[in-house]
């Protein structure tokens, strides 16, 4: 037989044509069966249904059977070819090697998808250790023995071991109803609200503080979700923290996050306003951070700046990483007004983002182009919500703006307990106050805020007061987890930096004022970005 014509020629000379046999196909078609077909073909013929006189199938055909057949893959010596097998020595000495280099904030594993990592991570975390324990736990206590009918199991677990702590548990529990109830009674307004402020606090003048709703700031979903959306869409997070609280602003639920979700994104902390601290305090705070990430001190300014350079320098080692994309993208997050956008100004060399000294500026992301294979996204101010944080500490990492106070003067003892009395002395020139408000008295009456009456305006006061703590005005710090400061030896101290406690502040001070000339005769009330810790000063004393 051959193709469709020759087929066609053949009938017709055989004179077969038109005989409704005609299998003849168009042109170009195959009426041939395939292999394939035929195959199948001949599995439908291959058995026959049995059926019994009346013709009902009595046995099936094999291919209508609904029994599964029983499957056996062909075993192949292909299987075993690309396998190989080390020893466990080598194994853990190859585990060891590569979790010291992941656990290292200084080196990056390249092309993790290609090492086996769940070697590496074998009994940690979701599918390591944990997971044996919960095995083991219902391997201890299977689900038929602990409920149900059969149930042999009488006495719930409990989550201590010995009576001891079982009765700490309570103590604990009787405490935290205790701190509950105080809390609720404070917040109904029922506690020290007959005390005129002041006249019935303890010696030490701690007022008591109700929680005002500006504390929950920061912590709104709306911000939430545009953190998210820059982490989502870096390559590398920045984390600025403040200098002087570099604990109190740390966002340890944000780095968990990255961590656990995004390990292929790098994590960098930066140490802002290193301006406001020693330098020895902030290398050994550099010192401190650096086992976790990498961290750099840094001073924004678009004038003055440190740590400019090896930020940069930082930013392109990561570009050159990746040098696979197109471009990466460097996102800013961290405390409200740690100065994320102070830093991309720096970076910037020009005013590209806004820059205020209070709170909340930032209010949605925003892309810069820093160069053409980095882009910086700027993230507003977050606060991770906790319940251990009190509101003076949140108020003394500059999360809340001052001026939304409602009894500013309460936090004044926090501030007192924070910095020492020679660095307030110095700074407002006033001695001899026992407490807060004998402190913001004095402080009312030399500047002559005074209220009708002749009554000081202690609020007034607080604001200006506490405004400089946070502005810089008034130096203090947290200080680090070890100095390594010995007797008559110098702490080791950053390249390039210089100046003690209060010193950067005079020596900023007068950088500004060399730089801008011009600025001194603006209106003084709009406090300039950089400028602001230098500002009021000037007025005061003018005053
Ligand atoms: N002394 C000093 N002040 C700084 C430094 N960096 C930023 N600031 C000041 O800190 C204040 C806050 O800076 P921003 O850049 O607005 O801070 P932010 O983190 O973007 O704040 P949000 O917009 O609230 O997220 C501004 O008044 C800056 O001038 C620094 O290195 N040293």
């Amino acid at each position: 037989m051959g193709t469709g014509k020759k087929e066609k020629a053949r009938k017709e000379r055989q004179g077969k044509v038109g005989d409704g046999m005609n299998n003849v196909k168009t042109k170009g078609e195959n009426f041939y069966r395939s292999a394939k077909q035929a195959k199948t073909l001949n599995m439908f013929k291959g058995g026959e249904a049995q059926r019994n006189a009346s013709g009902k199938v009595t046995k099936a055909a094999s291919f209508q059977s609904r029994d599964t057949p029983k499957a056996r893959v062909e075993p192949n010596r292909k299987w075993f070819g690309n396998t190989r097998v080390i020893s466990q020595d080598a194994l853990s000495s190859f585990r060891e090697a590569i979790a010291e280099r992941a656990s290292d904030p200084y080196q990056v594993l390249l092309k993790t998808n290609k090492l086996p990592m769940s070697l590496v991570r074998d009994g940690q975390g979701k599918n390591g250790v944990k997971e044996h324990q919960a095995k083991m736990q219902v391997e201890a206590s299977p689900f038929r023995e602990t409920f149900g009918p059969r149930s042999t199991r009488k006495r719930v677990k409990l989550g201590v071991g010995s009576l001891e702590d079982l009765a700490g548990e309570t103590v604990k529990m009787h405490d935290t109803y205790l701190d509950r109830l105080a809390q609720a009674k404070l917040l109904s307004g029922n506690s020290g609200a007959d005390d005129p402020v002041g006249e019935a606090a303890p010696e030490d003048a701690v007022l008591t503080a109700a929680k005002e709703p500006i504390f929950s700031k920061g912590q709104s979903k709306r911000i939430w979700n545009e953190l998210y959306k820059v982490i989502d869409s870096s390559d590398v997070v920045i984390h600025v923290l403040d200098a002087r609280d570099p604990l109190g602003t740390r966002c340890r639920s944000i780095e968990k996050y990255i961590r656990e979700e995004a390990p292929h994104k790098h994590l960098v902390f930066v140490l802002n306003k290193c301006d406001l601290v020693p330098t020895g305090v902030a290398a050994s705070w550099v010192r401190a951070l650096s086992k976790d990430y990498p961290t750099l001190a840094f001073h924004a300014s678009i004038t003055n700046s440190f740590g400019k350079g090896s930020l940069i320098q930082l930013l392109r080692q990561f570009s050159s990483l990746h040098s696979d994309r197109k471009q990466i993208s460097v996102g800013f997050i961290g405390y409200p007004n740690t100065g994320k956008s102070s830093i991309i100004n720096t970076l910037r060399k020009k005013k590209v983002c806004t820059v205020a000294p209070i709170p909340g500026e930032t209010k949605i992301w925003q892309y810069i182009t820093l160069m053409k294979r980095i882009y910086l996204i700027d993230c507003p101010g977050v606060v991770p919500p906790s319940n251990e944080d009190s509101p003076e500490d949140i108020l003394l990492r500059g999360v809340v703006r001052v001026e939304k106070l409602e009894n500013p003067a309460q936090y004044i003892p926090a501030v007192l307990q924070r910095t020492k009395p020679q660095h307030i002395e110095r700074t407002y020139e006033i001695k001899g106050y026992d407490n807060a408000i004998e402190f913001l008295e004095l402080l009312a009456r030399k500047g002559g805020r005074l209220l009708k009456g002749g009554e000081a305006d202690v609020d007034g006061v607080a604001k200006m007061v506490l405004n400089d703590f946070l502005r810089g005005k008034i130096p203090w710090y947290t200080p680090p987890p070890v100095i390594e400061q010995h007797d008559g030896e110098k702490p080791e101290g950053i390249e390039g930096r210089k100046g003690a406690l209060g010193e950067m502040g005079k020596i900023r001070k007068r950088e500004d004022d060399e730089h801008a000339v011009v600025d001194q005769d603006e209106a003084l009330p709009e406090v300039a970005p950089g400028e602001d810790s230098a500002r009021p000063t000037k007025r005061r004393k003018k005053g």
